[in-house]
């Protein structure tokens, strides 16, 4: 079989994908601030990489996935101050909150979702061992990181070190040495959220607890590290320096990150104002949709968010579930084998085989996509058949599945609204007075099928879900 293949923003090219181990990836994703809720620009990449993860394990590979919270930082702080509450139980909230949200994006949890707050002791020993090997410093309770001492300071967002510190400035208040050094721990102001160190109370910087928590959980070298394009520079550039300061090793080997989402041409931000918070709009709208809509342009690329593209994605979705749910119907009425099989199951497989082709191609969903409309068109065509088998219905129906599913697409019926199986009800009572046993028959398996069982008693019919 082909091996995937994946662009990595370390090397700027398309790479093989050779994990570390036979068979195995370590898969480390930079997680939320948990200070307010997520809009759909934060939440393309959970949706990306999971589709990533999901897809990493179709072709047959055991991946550990973490993924961090940020539970302690200035914008935790802020918030706790301006609503009168303390950084943990915000954190809290919106922790829950963001499990809400991309669960049901059709998310998976990672299988760690480190926090901060629980590993500061692993944090502080990390820290305390740079500053042992020199490279990192003390300054009236502040800890820094030595930029100059990594002679490979910005390889990753491939910029020379003399290029970034004529763009960097030293901060009032701020005590370093040199102006692209970054604090690995920052002292306690009067009042702020704490911790003992060596260095006096004070709390983590932000870079350091990815470093810290990624290579607690996954190990030194890790095969996949990813997040969004701007914490390209200066937070994964600052995890590299750390990790590879401290083991000498490389610390991740592919670094992967997903593009911007804009609404009319513009990032969608919190400082802007323009962002749609995913707990609202998932009220609206089916969250598998939106999540259809996400996959439907390549993960590196920018996308633009409007109704209109999000119809689009709605029709699509819509398209290839009813295929699917008519292959379901039709199982009933085919038969076993028919002559022309073969042909049609090799059509499918081709299919299959075209999926895996776009998706190994640097995890490309949009063209991914338009193989499951391929497959879709193969589907209908089918059904326009005399006679359909068995056997290529249920090939049909498993292929939607697993593709789907590797879109962290479910395939669920929509359940039926008691209304709605009133009105059935109604309608299979006014069939049997008109001794129309067909109909109230099929109405009776179109209930079954969804699960509904019927009870006629003398005081009329009554049901229940099953
Ligand atoms: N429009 C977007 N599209 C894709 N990813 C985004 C977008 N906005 C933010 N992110 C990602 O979400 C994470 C959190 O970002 P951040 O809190 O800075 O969001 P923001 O809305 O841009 O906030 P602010 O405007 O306050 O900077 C970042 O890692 C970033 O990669
Ligand atoms: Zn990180």
């Amino acid at each position: 079989m082909s091996s995937i293949r994946l662009y990595n923003t370390l090397t700027r090219k398309k790479e093989t994908f050779e994990p570390l181990e036979p068979n195995k990836v370590k898969m480390y994703v930079c997680g939320p601030t948990v200070y307010n809720y997520i809009h759909i620009g934060n939440a393309r990449a959970a949706i990306v990489f999971d589709t990533i993860r999901r897809y990493l394990e179709f072709r047959g590979y055991e991946v550990t996935y973490v993924s961090n919270f940020t539970d302690v930082d200035d914008k935790l702080i802020k918030a706790a101050r301006e609503l009168g509450e303390d950084v943990p139980t915000i954190a809290e909230r919106f922790i829950q909150a963001y499990f809400e949200d991309i669960t049901a994006l059709g998310c998976k949890k990672a299988d760690v979702h480190p926090r901060v707050t629980e590993n500061i002791d692993v944090i502080i020993a990390f820290i305390q061992a740079l500053i042992d090997k020199g490279y990192a410093y003390e300054v009236d309770g502040d800890v820094y990181y030595r930029t100059r001492k990594f002679a490979e300071y910005g390889k990753l967002s491939h910029q020379s070190i003399d290029e970034l510190r004529a763009g960097a400035r030293i901060e009032i208040g701020e005590k370093k040495d040199d102006p692209l050094d970054f604090a690995l721990w920052k002292a306690a102001k009067e009042g702020e959220i704490c911790w003992d160190s060596p260095w006096g109370k004070g709390r983590p910087g932000w870079h350091i607890e990815c470093s810290a928590m990624a290579r607690k959980y996954l190990g030194d070298t890790i095969d996949i590290h990813a997040g969004g394009q701007d914490l390209t520079f200066p937070h994964h550039e600052n995890e590299i320096a750390q990790s590879e300061a401290l083991t000498g090793k490389p610390f991740a080997k592919y670094w992967l990150h997903n593009g911007y989402l804009n609404i009319n041409n513009e990032k969608m931000s919190k400082s802007l104002g323009n962002f749609v918070l995913v707990h609202d709009i998932i009220q609206q709208i089916d969250p598998q949709v939106l999540r259809f809509f996400m996959l439907s342009v390549h993960y590196r690329h920018p996308i633009n968010y409007s109704d209109e593209l999000l119809e689009s994605a709605k029709k699509g979705l819509e398209r290839l579930k009813t295929s699917y749910f008519n292959l379901k119907h039709r199982l009933q009425s085919s038969t076993n084998l028919t002559d022309d099989d073969e042909q049609w199951l090799e059509r499918i497989y081709e299919q299959h085989e075209a999926f895996i082709r776009e998706m190994d191609d640097d995890f490309n969903t949009a063209n991914g996509i338009a193989v499951l409309f391929e497959l879709a068109k193969q589907a209908n065509l089918y059904l326009h058949e005399k006679n359909t088998s068995e056997r290529v219905i249920h090939a049909f129906l498993r292929e939607f599945e697993q593709l789907l599913d590797v879109l962290g697409i479910t395939l669920q019926e929509e359940e039926l609204l008691d209304e709605e199986i009133e009105e059935l009800i109604k309608k299979r009572n006014e069939a049997r007075k008109n001794r129309n046993f067909a109909l109230a028959d099929q109405i009776r398996d179109q209930l079954k099928a969804k699960n509904i069982i019927l009870e006629d008693t003398p005081q009329g019919t009554r049901w229940k879900r099953g």
